[in-house]
Parts: C-alpha cells; sequence; structure tokens
C-alpha cells in the first residue's frame, strides 16, 4: 500500500505537488492521471525517495521508500525509459541491477522471457526503439519480483499489441495481491488499464476514486442509438427535451433521456430502432471537465 499524506514540493516560486493526500491499495491497478505537468512524475519521485518532499510524507507500507533495506524487491519501478546506458545489452543492464539488489541471476532470463526480450537482450539497449526500453524498463521493474509497482507513462511508445499486452499484465499483478501504480496524462490509456483513478491537477487531488463513480460525476450519461430513420427520430427526441448530436456511421448520439424512454418514443412513433445502447457517462469527457481549470498550457480557441 502506498500513503502519501499532505505531501507537497515546491521549487523556487512554483509548487509541483500541493497537500496531496490519497491512498493506493493492493490488488488494483491505480490509474495516476492529470494533464501535462500536474506533478504526477515529482510525486513518483517522492514516493521513491528520488527527491525530498518541502512537507508531508510519501510511504510504502507504512515506511519512507528509503528506510526500506530491499530496495528492487520491495518496490519495482519505471520511470523514464529512456534513462538506461546505450552502450550496454538489455541482459548486462538488468544484471546490473540484480547484483546491486542482491537478486538472484536466474531472475534476469525470466523477467525478460515475461517482457518478450529474450531474443534482444544480447543486443546493444542504443539500437532499442522506444517499445523495447519500455519493455526493458518493465523488466528492471518486476526484477524483484516486489509486492508495489509504479510505473511512470509506460504505455508511450508501444504499438498496439504491446499495450494489450501491458493491459494484461496489470491486470495480472494486481490479480496477484500487489499494489499497481501507473501515471498518465490520457484518459482514453487509463480507462481500460486502471480500474481505480488517482486524479491530480496543478499538483492538487481532484479525484480518488473507483472509474465508474468517477464517470458518474460527470453526470452525462449518453445513450447510442442507431435508428431507421434518424431525421424522425431526432426530431421526437428533441421535442422531449433530449440533446441528440449525429454521431459515427449515422448513429445518434442522445443525452437527457435514457434508454427505456427513448424506445417508448420510438414506439409510440412507430420508428424502427436498430440499436439502443447505454454508453453511460464518457470518462474522457469526465476528465477534461474536471481537469479544466488546471491546464497548464491550453490551447487557443479553434480558428
Ligand atoms: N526539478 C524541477 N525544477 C523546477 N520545476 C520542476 C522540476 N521538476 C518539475 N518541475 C515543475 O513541476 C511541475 C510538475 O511537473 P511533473 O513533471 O511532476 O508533471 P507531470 O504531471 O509528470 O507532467 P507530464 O505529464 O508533462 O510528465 C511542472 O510545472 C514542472 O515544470
Amino acid at each position: 500500500m502506498i500513503e502519501v499524506i499532505e505531501l507537497t514540493k515546491r521549487y523556487g516560486r512554483r509548487t509541483a505537488v500541493d497537500r496531496l493526500t490519497f491512498t493506493v491499495r493492493p490488488g488494483h491497478v491505480t490509474g495516476f492521471l492529470g494533464p501535462n505537468g500536474a506533478g504526477k512524475s515529482t510525486t513518483l519521485r517522492l514516493i521513491l525517495g528520488l527527491n525530498d518532499p518541502t512537507s508531508g510524507t510519501a510511504t510504502v507500507d507504512g515506511r519512507t521508500f528509503r528506510s526500506l533495506p530491499r530496495g528492487l524487491r520491495e518496490v519495482g519501478a519505471l520511470l523514464d525509459a529512456g534513462d538506461v546506458h546505450g552502450g550496454r545489452t538489455g541482459a548486462a543492464h538488468l544484471m546490473a541491477l540484480a547484483r546491486s539488489n542482491a537478486i538472484p541471476y536466474g531472475r534476469v532470463e525470466e523477467v525478460l522471457a515475461e517482457v518478450g526480450l529474450t531474443e534482444a537482450a544480447g543486443r546493444r539497449i542504443g539500437g532499442y526503439s522506444l517499445g523495447m526500453k519500455q519493455r526493458l524498463g518493465i523488466a528492471g521493474a518486476l526484477l524483484g519480483d516486489p509486492p508495489v509497482l509504479l510505473f511512470d507513462e509506460p504505455l508511450n511508445g508501444l504499438d498496439p499489441e504491446g499495450v494489450l499486452w501491458v493491459r494484461g499484465l496489470f491486470r495480472q499483478l494486481a490479480a496477484e495481491g500487489r499494489t499497481v501504480f501507473v501515471s498518465s496524462h490520457m484518459m482514453a490509456e487509463m480507462q481500460h488499464t486502471a480500474d481505480r483513478l488517482v486524479v491530480i491537477g496543478r499538483g492538487r487531488l481532484i479525484a480518488d476514486e473507483g472509474l465508474s463513480e468517477f464517470a458518474a460525476r460527470a453526470g452525462r450519461a449518453a445513450v447510442t442509438v442507431r435508428a431507421a430513420e434518424p431525421d424522425r427520430l431526432t426530431a421526437v427526441l428533441r421535442a422531449a427535451g433530449a440533446t441528440v448530436r449525429p454521431g459515427p456511421d449515422g448513429t445518434l448520439d442522445v443525452t437527457g433521456l435514457d434508454a427505456g424512454r427513448i424506445g417508448e418514443l420510438a414506439l409510440e412513433q412507430r420508428l424502427l430502432l436498430y440499436a439502443l445502447t447505454d454508453r453511460g457517462a464518457s470518462l474522457e469527457e469526465a476528465f477534461m471537465e474536471l481537469t479544466a481549470d488546471s491546464v497548464e498550457y491550453l490551447a487557443g480557441e479553434p480558428r
């Protein structure tokens, strides 16, 4: 379990992390979300004892990372996949990590196989693609078989197959009872990866809850409808107070009426429906709405 209490980090006059309090529990994949510059990397570095907080505490199972005696065996982390010695081979990099953390060398082969890098293990990291470097970083985090794992933007640079693999791996690690904390600035990445969210903006906590609770807060549940006569249905639904927007492939995106009421109205007007799907609130919309005030650099108005 990771516990962050009133954590604050200032760089001169800039407050990167502002009295942040949250808990990351075992058995879940917890997404750590926030727009660029929200303070995610700084928070992860504070948890790992790489920087000192200005005030407040960050502990892992009740102790600061620096006071944990067994390093990588207690907490595995991938912070920056590019931060590796390009002249070394993947295997040599992991061997060095194993040696400095008193981890048996046999683990190196195991984790290389787990991340799919066995073939590339003898090649120099300088020639690895970004996706391969991410895999190597994940291998390093897994090396000590730790109960707590932190990943900073681990999906960056991975191809779709790699993304699916990482998601499966995170779920499996959580199912084994580990604490898995994964940062990202994109809700779309997290909504299929995490089951809980810690959301921050400008260093402050915005949400610490399950994915569905977060979505519900936006309060914009939508229904997707596919109808034989979309124009007539649109008029009927608008007359009943709904907001209707054309969706992709001739579907309609309806808010303001639930699926049951839309079905009734269609039946009353003898309008044929091919599909009627509850979409729930869009997590992306919830994220944009709740973090809108804390985005560092807003894009200009569209021209
Ligand atoms: N060493 C430092 N010195 C000064 N300011 C810093 C330092 N590290 C971070 N900051 C500032 O703190 C704020 C938070 O940065 P941080 O990298 O933690 O954000 P982030 O959420 O990880 O962003 P991103 O998604 O862009 O990586 C930013 O405004 C950044 O400029």
